[in-house]
């Protein structure tokens, strides 16, 4: 079996313009990105560079337009069935239950209603919803609604967990404590994660490895950074260290120029 859980291969994505003419929008150019199994990964980048692209990619969601996707070494064709994804918005079904929700994966692939029950039963505990399970999503606080979506994605015990900014909306207290229990929760269960965040400090915090992407258009990887930091971390604490804060230095000084790049085109595209 393959060493790597994903690896993107000399991905380029262009988007069609809206009325067909033209050579339309490269996203993301000549892209090599390869996560092994078991290795948390960070994705950063300017606003609107692609980092959600690449992770479409990953998700089997979104084509390329040219380079090769493979999920343990085989070609990946269509879905990717092996990751479980998270995304910046709720994904919650409000008509629902928070258990009904966690289940709901689980009865899509089969599993007998009490199993699946006992399963997302389980989850929620781990999650600390153990209370909750017959709440809707509306009687939830933000941060109770991310811990219902990690137990509904962990709960298919995906090998490769893809998540796009998902505690992004969350107050800072509530994100550190989310950030805390997926690394408590990745520790036990160690799968392959491909992490996208505009946060450098979240990243830093909570990676093996930290990417950095160019502005777009055409973005592709202009840095990689190993984080050697000690592990288990306390997100909050980590950053006290005397490394994180060079790492942090080390890694801004590649980023400031693409950020500073990107928010140059948001005014752009915004005039
Ligand atoms: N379906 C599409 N058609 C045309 N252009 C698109 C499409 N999807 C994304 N883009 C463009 O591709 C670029 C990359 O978008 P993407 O959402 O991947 O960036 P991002 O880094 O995730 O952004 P953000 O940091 O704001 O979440 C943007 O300029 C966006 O406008």
């Amino acid at each position: 079996m393959s060493a790597y859980a994903l690896e993107f291969d000399r991905i380029t994505v262009t988007f069609r313009a809206p009325d067909g003419e033209g050579g339309g929008y490269t996203a993301v150019s000549d892209t090599t990105l390869r996560i092994r199994a078991g290795e948390f990964v960070s994705v950063v980048g300017p606003t609107g560079c692609g980092k959600s692209t690449l992770l479409n990619i990953g998700a089997g969601l979104l084509d390329a337009s040219s380079g090769d996707v493979r999920v343990f070494g085989e070609p990946l064709r269509g879905i990717n069935a092996r990751a479980g994804y998270m995304f910046q918005a709720e994904a919650l079904m409000p008509w629902r239950s928070c258990i009904a929700n966690v289940m709901v994966g689980l009865q899509y692939r089969g599993v007998p209603d009490d199993q699946a029950r006992a399963q997302a039963q389980a989850w929620l505990e781990r999650v600390g919803l153990g209370e909750f399970g017959d709440r809707y999503p509306h009687q939830l606080s933000g941060g109770m609604r991310k811990r219902t979506a990690l137990a509904q994605t962990l709960a298919l015990d995906p090998d490769i967990i893809l998540m796009d900014e998902p505690f992004s909306a969350l107050d800072v207290q509530t994100r550190q404590l989310m950030e805390n229990e997926v690394l408590a929760l990745w520790a036990a269960k160690k799968k392959a994660v491909l992490f996208i965040t505009h946060d450098l400090d979240e990243a830093i915090a909570m990676s093996d490895r930290v990417v950095v992407l160019s502005a777009g258009p055409a973005t592709h990887p202009i840095g990689e950074f190993e984080i050697d930091l000690p592990r288990p971390r306390d997100v909050a604490e980590v950053r006290n260290l005397p490394r994180f804060v060079e790492l942090h230095s080390q890694i801004w000084n590649v980023l400031r120029d693409e950020v500073l790049k990107g928010y140059a085109q948001q005014l752009r595209k915004a005039a």
